[in-house]
C-alpha cells in the first residue's frame, strides 16, 4: 500500500502541493490532473528528489529518511516524462547499470536482465547502442529499467508520451503485467485518460496542488468536479 499523508511542498510563492493525502492499494494506480496541478512534483517527493512536509510510506515503510539511491536499492523505480537512456550503451547495459548497482550474483543480475528484455520483446535487441532505437523502443527500454533488481515501487510519469494508439495500448498491457510479474505497486501519471481509465484501478487527481478526488478510477471520472476542472465539462446548470 502506498500512503501519502499531507504532502505539501512550496516553491517560492507558488504552492506545487497542499496537503496532499492518498491511499493507493491496487497493484496500478494513477494519478490525474491539468497541466502545474503537481502530479511530477508529488513522483518527485515519492523518489525522494524533493523534500516537501508530510509523509510517503509504502506497506508500512516510512520513505522519508531514504535518499533516492537508497530508495533505488529498496526497489523504488522510475521512468521520467522525458525517458533517461544513455545513448552511447547498448539496451542490454542501459539495465546493466543499474543491476551493478544493486545487490545480487552476476548469474541473478544476468537472469533478471534476460527477463525484462524478454517481457518488453527486446531481446533481440539487446545489443542494439539506444542511439538507433525508435521512440517506442525507448520508452520500453527505460520500462524494461524498471523490472529489474525486485522492484517494489515502480512510478512512470507519462510513459506514453510521443507514443501512438497501438503503442499506447501494448505499453498499457506491459504496465499491467510488471504487477503481476514482480509484485511491485505502479503508479502512473499521464494525459491520456483512457490508457488510466483501462489500467490504473484507482486514481488521484489533483488541481492547483490540491486533491480534488482519489478512488476507483471510473467513479472519481465521473466525480463532476473531476469532470469540471480537468476534463473542461461543466456541471450541469453551471
Ligand atoms: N522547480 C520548480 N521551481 C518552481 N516552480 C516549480 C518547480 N517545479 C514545479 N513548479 C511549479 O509547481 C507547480 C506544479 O508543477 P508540476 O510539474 O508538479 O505539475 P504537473 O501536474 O506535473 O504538470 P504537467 O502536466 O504540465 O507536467 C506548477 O505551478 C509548476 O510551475
Amino acid at each position: 500500500m502506498i500512503e501519502l499523508e499531507k504532502l505539501t511542498v512550496k516553491f517560492g510563492g507558488v504552492t506545487a502541493l497542499d496537503h496532499v493525502s492518498a491511499r493507493f492499494e491496487k497493484p496500478v494506480s494513477g494519478i490525474i490532473g491539468p497541466n502545474g496541478a503537481g502530479k511530477t512534483t508529488t513522483m518527485n517527493v515519492i523518489s525522494g528528489f524533493l523534500r516537501a512536509t508530510g509523509r510517503v510510506c509504502v506497506d508500512g515503510v516510512d520513505l522519508g529518511g531514504l535518499s533516492p539511491h537508497r530508495r533505488t536499492r529498496w526497489g523504488l523505480r522510475r521512468c521520467f516524462q522525458q525517458e533517461q537512456i544513455a545513448d552511447d550503451l547498448s539496451v542490454a547495459d542501459n539495465l546493466q547499470v543499474l543491476l551493478d548497482a544493486l545487490p545480487g550474483t552476476r548469474t541473478e543480475k544476468r537472469a533478471d536482465l534476460d527477463s525484462a528484455l524478454d517481457v518488453t520483446g527486446l531481446s533481440a535487441r539487446a545489443d542494439t547502442p539506444a542511439s538507433e532505437l525508435n521512440t517506442y523502443e525507448r520508452r520500453l527500454t527505460d520500462l524494461a529499467r524498471c523490472l529489474v533488481g525486485r522492484p517494489r515501487l515502480v512510478v512512470l510519469d507519462e510513459p506514453a508520451g510521443g507514443l501512438g494508439p497501438s503503442e499506447t495500448a501494448h505499453l498499457g498491457d506491459l504496465i499491467l503485467s510488471i504487477a503481476v510479474l514482480t509484485g511491485a505497486q505502479t503508479l502512473v501519471i499521464d494525459h491520456d485518460v483512457d490508457l488510466i481509465s483501462r489500467i490504473c484501478e484507482q486514481t488521484l487527481v489533483l488541481d492547483f496542488g490540491r486533491r480534488i478526488a482519489c478512488g476507483e478510477t471510473a467513479a472519481v471520472l465521473e466525480d463532476p468536479k473531476v469532470r469540471a476542472a480537468y476534463l473542461g465539462i461543466a456541471e450541469e446548470g453551471a
